[in-house]
């Protein structure tokens, strides 16, 4: 049973305040991260993943800095953009370099392959691959240390509608397990059809920490550009 919470949570790039004093925390279930452009979503969830170090205030994943954690890629996986891969490298390799590293068995790879739908694809090299595909690769990544927590940026980005029913399905089994999953996302018709709650941002503040259902009675449209308007920037 995973939680992630942030504290006081606060990043300053330069004059610009990016995340001011967030707090929420998050259980397990799938929780949609919303926000307009700019609010703050991305910077957040660098934090938690100890890719960039908060101003002020602590981003925490079951009690834990990123940094503390003695086994990351056990506790959470991550997949914030999907261009991270080295072009010649074929999808299988890729995973097995990333297992290795992260100090996982082997045999994960053909087990996250499988589950994400690339064993076809395996021997082909990733710089070949089609958006949606990289998406999937990534999610592999993401899920080879069998993580009770997976933080998303954006991943149903280059999914057809197949496949966005399909990391539907992922989310939703992950999920099941009594596991945390986090989802930023700017479309709102996927997340009412996948999340159970929402964590909205805008300005770089919270605006709301709840049930999808609390902030969405005229539909979650309405519901969140009412939350974010007042403080677009
Ligand atoms: N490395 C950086 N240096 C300076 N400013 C930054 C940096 N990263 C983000 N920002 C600024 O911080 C603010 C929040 O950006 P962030 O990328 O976190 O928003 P977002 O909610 O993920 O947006 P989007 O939905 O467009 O991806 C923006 O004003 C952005 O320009």
């Amino acid at each position: 049973m995973s939680t992630v919470r942030a504290a006081g949570l606060t990043k300053r790039f330069g004059t610009v305040d990016a995340v001011r004093e967030l707090d929420f925390k998050v259980t397990p279930g799938i929780t949609a991260f919303l926000g307009p452009n700019g609010a703050g979503k991305t910077t957040t969830l660098r934090m938690l993943l100890g890719l960039i170090r908060p101003t002020f205030g602590t981003a925490t994943i079951d009690g834990k800095r990123y940094a503390e954690l003695r086994h990351p890629r056990r506790v959470v996986g991550a997949v914030l953009e999907a261009t991270g891969f080295h072009p010649g490298r074929t999808a299988r390799r890729h995973l097995e370099i990333l297992a290795v590293a992260g100090g996982l068995p082997l045999a994960r790879v053909d087990q996250v392959l499988d589950q994400v739908g690339l064993t076809d694809a395996a021997r082909r090299r990733a710089g070949g691959f089609s958006l949606g595909m990289r998406q999937r690769l990534g999610l592999a990544g993401a899920l080879l240390g069998d993580p009770g927590v997976l933080i998303l940026d954006e991943p149903a980005n280059g999914l057809d509608p197949a496949g966005m029913a399909w990391l539907r399905g992922l989310l939703r089994g992950f999920a099941g397990q009594g596991r945390t999953v986090i989802v930023s996302s700017h479309v709102l018709a996927e997340v009412a059809q996948t999340a159970d709650r929402a964590v909205v941002i805008s300005g770089g503040r919270l605006r709301y920490c709840g049930p999808l259902e609390g902030m969405s009675e005229d539909g979650l449209e309405a519901g969140f550009l009412r939350l974010t308007e007042e403080a677009q920037r």
